[in-house]
């Protein structure tokens, strides 16, 4: 009987440093000992019979003892399991019947948290830390309190394994989700039980759908004095689930923060294991979830086994490639990576392999022994980019190095379309393409902080489509790409629009119908339901242009309907368009990266705005300094920027008029040389293009 054990566990319960050494020395994955007495004990002392510290076999010290049992009773509020239970959950984790399953929910629902109560009352980490976000674990999600990466981890409940896999909330991390759920059977549909059915909780619930997977309603924040179940209830009605007391997808009423309710989402969990004997029986399938460079490891994946076993030591072949790799070690996630040796249908976890190079562990790709034929997976579609931005050095001779961390981190994201470009102002720089706006800001802060880059980005644009006459089509994903032609007519440009629904109470009808209206959107039907929330609830389609969309849309939307409206969208094609290229020129010369693409009612507003920022930013010069915006060659916005005087005659006392005026003379000859070696070089700092960048487009209106 193998017990693997996990390391992140240990460190709490062995405080006196030198068991903890002995503990640690012991505990690195791979490691899988005989269990003796403290093993037993752990088991029945927890319900889980997780990979804990007591629970690896080795007899640690009796102080150490005392304290681990400590932490494995507050690790639980249970009681301990019955003996037979107990044998259940002590047998090799690879025979238990498993689940995999997905938290899925809007923004801020509670995934994160509840997650952690999960893991916490599985005993994969100890408890009463807090809100710790065990899964968060980039800087960056932890900054923004959001995930952006999906997670897996295993854990034991009960004699089941329970393969959780966490993912995004925001809509730019949809790719994400739809590739974590391919590795699930079921969903926890986690909604907050204050905010109620929001737009991500919609597209969520229709992706794990049409993935045909079980799903399992969570009323999350039921501590809150907000909360209101029964009308949340009802909203999960309306939206067509079962959620009724003994309905096919019954809700189950909880807190992940107190850790109410929790364990009956766990028994929810195992009552849906299965042993998978027949799937274990057949060739072996997995699909390759994730992947990710690690410095000390090389290529890690994340796969999902659908059937057979697999291996380390095996000699297995990638279905996209054809080439062949030797399993070189495996095992599962509980949090800390543990090494198991193998891994069977149904299960999920890591893998290392022989890969040279990190786009050979391509996202969606199955894997199977080399010495066998297999049909491939269904795999993931390849993610199209609906926001383009430029990213530059702030030095350009850091660009080899920005190149460089820009290839690893969107191999780790594999989301993000990477292709060079270079400005005039600003040097090389590399054009990436983005799911949404939030993708790109979550890309730019994991460059700077993963990577330590320091860069500057350019505004979004969304990418546009021209017509040439000859009927040639070409995606136009920057403003250099604009085509000159089109100023003659010889060519017709399209911008991608969204079919978005909008729901929201009937008091804010009236401001979301202005706000789609101000971002050009054509209405195309509303209705308004009474729903068994007993609120009149209004449902309102429109077409809006994706580039309408992806700028401050959702602020705003939110903001004007306190939060009450929620809105999706799916991509609806392409529509004929009268866009123009926004030009911004300094002391007459261009400067590229300030460059927009815009509807032609858009541009007089934008160009106002971002001269005027233009003209608060660039610091002032020894001359006038114009700052213009134009459309081809048309100034629709000028602003000037005066010249720095300083007073020559300050020194001058009384005396006659003409020692002024000669000074005053001498000045503006000096200004004139300056100007003239000076034209076209108007230093700009870094920051002034960052602040106009960051300020978007359509912020001009
Ligand atoms: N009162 C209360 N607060 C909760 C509960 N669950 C989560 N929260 C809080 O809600 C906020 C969001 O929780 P997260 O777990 O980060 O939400 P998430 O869904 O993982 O968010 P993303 O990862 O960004 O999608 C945090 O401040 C949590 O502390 C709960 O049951 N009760």
């Amino acid at each position: 009987m193998a017990v693997i054990a996990a390391r992140l566990p240990l460190r709490p319960a062995c405080a006196s440093a030198s068991s903890r050494l002995a503990c640690e020395a012991r505990c690195q994955p791979g490691v899988a000992a005989r269990p003796r007495r403290s093993s037993v004990w752990a088991a029945a002392a927890h319900p889980s019979g997780s990979w804990l510290h007591a629970g690896h076999g080795l007899a640690p010290r009796q102080q150490s003892v005392s304290m681990c049992r400590a932490a494995l009773h507050t690790s639980s509020t249970r009681p301990p399991a019955a003996p037979a239970q107990a044998e259940a959950e002590a047998a090799p984790f690879d025979a238990l019947p498993a689940v995999s399953f997905s938290i899925i929910a809007h923004i801020d629902h509670g995934k994160s948290t509840l997650a952690d109560r999960l893991l916490e009352m599985t005993g994969c980490i100890p408890a009463g830390v807090g809100n710790r976000q065990v899964l968060d674990s980039l800087k960056v999600e932890r900054e923004r309190g959001i995930t952006v990466k999906s997670q897996a981890v295993s854990m034991r409940w009960q004699g089941t394994l329970l393969n959780l896999i966490d993912t995004p909330g925001h809509v730019d991390f949809a790719y994400e989700v739809s590739r974590s759920l391919s590795a699930c059977q079921v969903a926890l549909l986690v909604v907050d039980a204050a905010q109620g059915v929001q737009s991500q909780t919609l597209s969520v619930l229709r992706i794990a759908r049409a993935r045909n997977l079980r799903i399992i309603p969570v009323l999350n924040k039921i501590d809150l004095p907000a909360a209101q179940p029964d009308v949340v209830l009802a909203q999960l009605e309306d939206v067509g689930l079962d959620v009724g007391s003994g309905g096919r997808e019954e809700a189950i009423s909880v807190s992940a923060k107190t850790g109410q309710g929790v364990e009956e989402v766990l028994a929810r969990l195992v009552r849906g294991a299965r042993t998978h004997k027949e799937a274990r029986r057949q060739d072996m399938r997995a699909l390759v979830f994730d992947s990710w460079y690690d410095p000390y490891k090389g290529v890690v994946a994340l796969a999902s086994v659908y059937e057979g076993t697999l291996r380390k030591g095996d000699r297995i072949a990638s279905a996209a490639s054809g080439k062949t790799y030797e399993v070189l070690g495996i095992g599962v996630n509980s949090p800390e990576p543990v090494s198991t040796g193998v891994l069977r249908a149904g299960q999920v976890g890591w893998l290392m392999m022989n890969m040279k190079d990190m786009s050979e562990a391509a996202i969606g790709d199955t894997l199977h022994h080399a010495h066998t034929k297999v049909e491939p997976l269904e795999g993931f579609k390849p993610s199209v980019p609906m926001v383009y931005a430029a990213v530059y050095p702030l030095q350009a001779q850091d660009f080899p190095k920005l190149e460089d961390a820009i290839t690893r981190l969107a191999l780790n994201d594999r989301s993000v379309t990477v292709a060079r470009e270079s400005s005039a102002a600003l040097g090389q720089g590399c054009r990436l393409g983005f799911l949404g706006t939030l993708h790109l800001d979550v890309f730019r802060q994991r460059l700077e902080d993963e990577y330590g880059q320091s860069i500057l980005v350019t505004a979004p644009t969304v990418p546009f489509r021209v017509t040439a006459q000859d009927g040639t089509e070409r995606t136009i994903a920057s403003p250099a790409e604009f085509p000159a032609e089109l100023r003659a007519g010889h060519a017709e440009l399209a911008e991608p629009v969204v079919r978005g629904t909008l729901m929201c109470p009937e008091e804010y009808v009236g401001s979301m119908m202005e706000l789609c209206a101000e971002h050009r959107g054509e209405d195309l039907s509303i209705e308004f339901d009474e729903g068994k929330s007993g609120k009149r609830q209004v449902r309102m389609v429109y077409r809006l242009p994706l580039a309408e969309v992806v700028t401050d849309f959702f602020g705003k939307l939110k903001s004007r309907s306190s939060g009450f409206a929620a809105f999706e969208y799916e991509d609806d094609g392409y529509t004929a368009s009268d866009l123009v290229k926004l030009s911004f020129l300094i002391s007459g010369t261009p400067v590229d990266a300030l460059a927009v693409v815009l509807h032609r009612s858009k541009a007089v507003a934008t160009g106002r705005a971002m001269a005027r920022k233009l003209r608060d930013v660039v610091p002032r010069q020894q001359f006038e300094v114009a700052i213009q915006a134009v459309i081809g060659n048309k100034v629709i916005a000028r602003e000037s920027l005066k010249a720095f005087r300083k007073d020559v005659t300050a020194g001058l006392y009384g005396g006659d008029y003409t020692r002024k005026a000669k000074q005053l003379g001498k000045q503006k000859e000096g200004k004139k040389r300056l100007r003239a070696v000076s034209f076209g070089r108007v230093q700009i700092p870094q920051e002034a293009f960052l602040s106009v960048l960051n300020s978007r487009p359509n912020e001009g209106k």
